[in-house]
């Protein structure tokens, strides 16, 4: 059975929920924005946090896709979006080794929460700010190889530049994370990584939705109770490693 088919007589509209997670600066607000309105905005309170709604319509359907743009302090819980999302995406910039680092910290983090709640989520590893190139500081290799070793997708993009970068990124989640609530072979439903197929065009947003969002980043800002996801299995390749770093032994205290 095709996934398309399986689609069609599901009647309920796809739904999913990422959360954008990584160091200050390193432009979840940018890709978020950037993949909710196709524009670049250059500034952000660094202290605001807000899930953004968007409508995807692909070949006819609606896709509806929830992002949370994460803003993690000292004393912030995690389980807001560790709970939440059906997937991840954790974002470094490729200028600043210190983000790569602190990415480093959240594969691991994320990768022991689920497996301590028997879940799987996609996650993806995202290096950010490559329109930057002549200052980067993580080579392609380095982030390829933490992707690898969590056994998860690896992008490198810029909200900086073209809507299409940040898109794929974007698209590559949902995709996954479609396969692991209906069980479709992904293929069959969406696009290999080089587009050649099935997703539809974007939804334009109006002129003025998108002004609206630029000027109140949180005016489509709402909760959401998580929807059931079928488990997928977790990388078992850090079951020895306990490394917490201090800045983010908090997600310990969620499930010791
Ligand atoms: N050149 C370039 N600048 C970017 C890119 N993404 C984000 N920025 C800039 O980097 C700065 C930080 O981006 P944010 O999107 O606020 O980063 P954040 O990860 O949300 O960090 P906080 O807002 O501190 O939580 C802003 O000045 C952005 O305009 C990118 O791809 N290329």
């Amino acid at each position: 059975m095709s996934g398309r088919k399986a689609f069609q007589r599901n009647g309920a509209t796809p739904e999913f929920k990422m959360a954008l997670v990584g160091a200050l600066g390193v432009g979840k607000s940018a890709l978020t924005v950037k993949y909710i309105t196709r524009r670049f905005i250059m500034e952000y309170d660094p202290d605001l946090e807000g899930t953004y709604t968007k409508h995807e319509d692909w070949d006819g359907h609606d896709v509806i896709v929830h992002v949370m743009d994460t803003c993690d302090k000292e004393d912030s819980d995690p389980g807001r979006y560790l709970k939440w999302a059906d997937a991840f995406l954790i974002v470094y910039s490729i200028t600043n080794r210190q983000t790569f680092d602190v990415a480093r910290d959240y594969m691991e983090s994320i990768s022991i929460y689920l497996k301590s709640q028997g879940r799987e989520c996609p996650v993806a590893l995202v290096g950010n700010k490559i329109d930057l190139e002549r200052y980067r500081q993580v080579n392609k290799a380095e982030g390829s190889s933490l992707a690898t070793e969590y056994d998860s997708v690896f992008y490198e993009t810029t909200a900086a530049e073209e809507y299409e970068l940040v898109e794929k990124v974007f698209h590559r989640v949902i995709q996954e994370a479609h396969h692991d609530k209906y069980g479709h072979i992904l293929q069959q439903l969406y696009i290999a990584d080089d587009r050649t197929t099935s997703w539809g065009q974007q939804q334009p947003q109006s002129q003025q939705s998108a002004q609206q969002l630029s000027q109140h980043p949180h005016l489509h800002q709402q909760q959401q109770q998580r929807r059931p996801k079928s488990p997928k299995g977790a990388s078992d390749k850090k079951d020895e490693k306990n490394q917490q770093k201090k800045t983010l032994n908090k997600f310990f205290k969620i499930f010791n």
